[in-house]
């Protein structure tokens, strides 16, 4: 690759997100070393005066995750030798991602639990480290479960240590002597491994994903099914409302691939890292307990390591009904991690400001749609929509635009029954929900003309743009540009 090209790619990597305490100013290892004496022994100072630490070694990075959290978030930490040390900065990616997911109004923003957002924590470890970032950042409570021992143990002297947020969380047992089956191998007597090949169309998933140069790989055959214990179903309390789920899984299928890089050194002991099937399994399953919990939560969430397999969980998603999915890459430093958010919420539906309404031209991104349908099924579907009701359409296949002439009269009819199939209650078809809008109905022109393009961003994702091309009268331009 030639170097103008890696650079480019260096520079649209994402960057820290601009929450994030440590976006503008990054732990200054010396300011600690001199603040915190039990830190000192563990930065050194390279050639060109920077402090530094060794972060191949355990003990630095855990002292540094303590005072980190002690310096910045006023949070008494600890964890044993050998258990997983989490990054302080990257952890809270995490939680400022799901901080803006929730007040993003792609879903309806009110909880269900009043003002106050409850998460729970999938396999929050001995470090407990996202509800104590969680409550601590954002007043958030949450349910953290695990099912070691020593994860149970130390999740709670680490909530217990912290009395200010001590209220916020609870730690929940996992029962890892049940072994719980896929639903779908329960109904079906077939794994998970049977079809984790296939993409939606059935075609072969193929492995050969241009995987960043730094997240790690598994071998071709990695792909079985998860056999542990319970994830959500049977670990969430029957009339319990979560806000979302939050899960960083185990990723690998052994300690060997776990193992591979040498670069840090963060712990982890095979319960953290290891599970059959790795995180395509795991998170498939959070993806079979979300269907059968589906509104409990507002937002399920994982984070995932591989690129090929987020592929391959947006394809499960995509066939399973859900209302919204929705994606972002986490940089940690040389790692790339990446975020998978879910719902089974209909999308709220968009308050039209009057001066919006007026605007002569309009885009949006259509996600979540089906594979199958590309630009130009779209496309159609809007000449279908809008000729049904005597309007004039003229569709251009090689421009991807679709040009549609209504009169005064044939816009009441469209407009009222728009509103009517809206209020027959949600759907579960993406398409109608995404394009679903209530509407004004004092139009009063004779005609209206607009141009209706639509292309393909990526499988999944169009663009729709609207622009006016006549007006006789004040119409609810915007109204009609989204109906399609
Ligand atoms: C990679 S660690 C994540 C720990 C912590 N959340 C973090 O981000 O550092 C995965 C955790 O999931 C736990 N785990 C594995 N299977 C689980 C299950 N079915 N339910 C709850 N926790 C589970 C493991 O014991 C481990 O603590």
């Amino acid at each position: 690759m030639g170097s103008k090209k890696r650079r480019r790619r260096r520079e649209e990597r994402p960057t820290i997100h601009p929450k994030n305490k440590y976006s503008e100013n990054p732990p200054d290892f010396a300011l600690l070393a001199s603040l915190y004496p039990s830190f000192e022994p563990f930065v050194f100072y390279s050639r060109d005066g920077r402090p530094r630490i060794d972060w191949t070694d355990f003990n630095a990075t855990r002292e540094l995750t303590r005072v980190l959290l002690l310096h910045d978030h006023g949070l008494n930490w600890w964890i044993p030798d050998g258990q997983l040390c989490p990054t302080v900065p990257n952890r809270s990616n995490y939680i400022h991602w799901i901080e803006d997911l929730l007040s993003s109004n792609i879903i309806p923003t009110t909880s269900r639990n009043g003002d106050k957002v409850k998460g729970f924590d999938i396999g929050t470890g001995a470090n407990c480290i996202y509800p104590l970032l969680g409550a601590s950042l954002l007043g958030w409570s949450f349910v953290g479960s695990d099912m070691t021992d020593v994860a149970l143990e130390w999740a709670e002297k680490n909530v217990k240590s912290n009395p200010h947020i001590s209220e916020l969380i609870e730690i929940r047992k996992v029962d890892n002597s049940e072994s719980t089956p896929s639903i779908q191998e329960s109904l079906t007597g077939k794994s998970v491994q049977d079809e984790s090949n296939m993409d939606m169309s059935g075609h072969m998933d193929e492995e050969a994903e241009p995987s960043s140069s730094s997240s790690f790989n598994l071998p071709a055959g990695a792909q079985s099914s998860y056999h542990g214990p319970p994830v959500l179903v049977g670990v969430v309390r029957d009339g319990e409302q979560f806000d979302f789920c939050i899960c960083n899984p185990p990723f690998f299928e052994s300690m060997e691939e776990a193992g591979l890089n040498p670069k840090t050194s963060c712990g982890g002991t095979p319960e953290e890292m290891v599970c059959s099937g790795g995180e395509r399994a795991f998170i498939t399953r959070i993806i079979e307990d979300s269907v059968a919990l589906k509104q409990t939560f507002r937002w399920y969430t994982s984070m995932v390591g591989r690129k090929s397999n987020l592929k391959f969980l947006i394809s499960k998603l995509r066939k399973v009904g859900v209302t919204i999915v929705k994606t972002t890459e986490f940089v940690q430093g040389q790692t790339c991690r990446w975020g998978l958010a879910w719902s089974f919420v209909p999308p709220a539906r968009k308050i039209i400001s009057p001066h919006v309404a007026e605007k002569k031209n309009l885009s949006f991104m259509l996600e979540g749609v089906q594979r199958q349908f590309s630009a130009l099924d779209v496309l159609q579907s809007i000449e279908t929509f809008f000729s049904a009701s005597g309007a004039s359409c003229k569709l251009n296949a090689s421009s991807f635009t679709v040009n549609i002439t209504v009169s005064n009269d044939q816009c009441n009819t469209i407009l009222k029954n728009e509103v009517n199939r809206v209020d027959e209650g949600p759907t579960s078809k993406h398409l109608e929900e995404t394009s679903s809008s209530s509407s004004c109905l004092n139009a009063s022109s004779t005609s209206l003309s607009f141009r209706t393009a639509v292309f393909q961003q990526i499988p999944g994702t169009l663009l729709v743009q609207g622009s006016l091309l006549h007006k006789d009268n004040p119409l609810p331009v915007r109204e009609f540009m989204c109906l399609g």
